[in-house]
């Protein structure tokens, strides 16, 4: 690994969370003649990066490789990748529900390997990144890991894998809650008479300019909303009703457990 970057970069598969990884990488100062793509499609990804729809010959000693694909494909990917793999080969899978033991059967060879759980804004620096690894991966394995995801936003390492498919819920998956939530707010003002583009933009903007604040503040989300409450006023009656049988505690709680629940399916190859 040379300032900080690991001497060559394969990605196998570079799709909407790969790419993201990637993007951020290159405009982060990445070299982007150290990075290879394989992808089926062969489609261009960025200037003066590889692309290639068949695996290498042989992986140099340096390689990184990102497991980037749909999980349901590790077996396909693992017969032809795994006799590249040797022990100066680093590995860092974002497959969901697959398990860091999976990973070590399915390519015995390679020496650190490292299970990473992103979500989409690591695009921009601002994502969140879970991270979990076993004895098997050397000290200088897990501090290269971490300065390569260093650029794409918040990342933390998991002391339990058993945690992992509860935290791809909250934060891998979040985004796509917030999305969800960004867009029921705005129709919810299209629903009481908002006409619905100023909905759309007031409902985006609030969340950006509250999330910003939110994370800036000194006191936790919770205080936050009671200082937006004023006593008898109308935030108060609109929190009654997310706040009744602690319903949207309930909704959260029972959304993660879904998502949760499938990354454990999934662990099980169901
Ligand atoms: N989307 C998200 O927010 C998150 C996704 N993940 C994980 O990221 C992984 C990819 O998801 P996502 O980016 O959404 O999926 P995409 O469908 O956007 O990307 C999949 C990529 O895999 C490539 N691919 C397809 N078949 C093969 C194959 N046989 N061998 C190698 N590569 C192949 C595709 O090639 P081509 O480009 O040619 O079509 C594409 O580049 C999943 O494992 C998911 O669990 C993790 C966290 C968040
Ligand atoms: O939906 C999925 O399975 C992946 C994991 C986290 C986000 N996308």
């Amino acid at each position: 690994m040379a300032k900080g970057w690991p001497e060559h970069l394969f990605l196998v598969g570079c799709g909407n969370m790969a790419g993201q990884m990637l993007n951020r990488w290159l405009d982060c100062g990445l070299d982007p003649s150290r990075v290879t793509v394989l992808r089926p499609s062969g489609g261009p990804v960025a200037d003066g990066v590889d692309v290639v729809t068949t695996y290498p010959q042989a992986l140099a000693h340096g390689t990184t490789v990102i497991l980037g694909m749909k999980p349901y494909q590790v077996a396909d990917v693992a017969a032809q990748l795994a006799p590249l793999c040797h022990a100066e080969v680093s590995m860092l899978s974002i497959l969901a529900g697959t398990t860091l033991g999976d990973l070590r059967a399915r390519f015995p060879a390679t020496g650190d390997i490292v299970r990473a759980m992103p979500n989409l804004p690591v695009g921009m620096g601002q994502g969140v990144v879970a991270l979990y690894t076993d004895a098997h991966t050397s000290p200088s394995g897990r501090a290269n890991m971490e300065a390569l995801l260093g650029p794409l936003g918040l990342s933390e390492w998991m002391a339990d894998e058993a945690l992992f498919n509860r935290v791809t819920a909250l934060s891998g998956c979040g985004p796509a809650f917030l999305f969800r939530f960004v867009d029921a707010l705005s129709r919810a003002g299209e629903a009481i008479g908002i006409p619905a583009d100023q909905a759309a933009r007031m409902a985006m903007a609030t969340v950006q300019g509250a999330a910003n604040m939110a994370a800036a503040a000194q006191v936790t989300p919770a205080t936050l909303a009671d200082q937006v409450a004023s006593p008898g006023g109308m935030t108060r009656e609109g929190l009654n009703v997310l706040d009744a049988d602690d319903r949207l505690l309930t909704l959260m709680t029972e959304t993660l457990e879904a998502a949760r629940d499938r990354g454990e399916a999934m662990a099980r190859g169901d």
